[in-house]
């Protein structure tokens, strides 16, 4: 299955969304996201997801690589995207709480198995280009 997920970039600050109890993977920290549907691209899917999830459009800056990870024995593939806020204000409509932070600060979240190589992927690139 693959699951498209957005960093969503703001003053230097990215947000992380938490599932809510009633969601697989309770709880846990994630990218906000979601599953591609048939015939549908990436780009498309989490532009689509993005809205119905938390009511902003965005902007796609670039992708990062996806990371492959199983729980149990069901397979994601996450193809992430860091992205900048079009318009909109965001408004929760499936997820717990949001949280924005710099990148650093985020890291001891419980973030979803999956997320964790998407997270140090986007790190270490943004202390690449001397940012937190
Ligand atoms: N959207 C999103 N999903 C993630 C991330 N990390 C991660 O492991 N996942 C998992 C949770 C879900 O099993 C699946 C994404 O499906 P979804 O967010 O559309 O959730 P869903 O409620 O339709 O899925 P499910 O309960 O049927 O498993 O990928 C992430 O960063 N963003």
């Amino acid at each position: 299955m693959k699951v498209t997920c957005a960093i969503i970039e703001k003053d230097g600050k990215i947000l992380a969304a938490q599932r809510s109890e009633k969601m697989s993977l309770p709880l846990k920290w994630e990218f906000p996201g979601g599953k591609i549907e048939n015939l549908e691209k990436p780009e498309e899917c989490i532009l689509r997801e993005i809205k119905e999830e938390l009511g902003i459009d965005l902007n796609i800056k670039y992708m990062l690589k996806s990371n492959t990870h199983c729980y149990g024995n069901r397979k994601i593939e996450l193809i992430p995207f860091v992205c900048s806020i079009a318009g909109g204000d965001i408004i929760l409509k499936e997820h717990k709480a949001v949280l924005w932070d710099f990148p650093l600060n985020l890291k001891n979240l419980d973030w979803a198995e999956a997320d964790i190589p998407i997270y140090n992927q986007y790190l270490s690139l943004v202390k690449g280009q001397g940012l937190k």
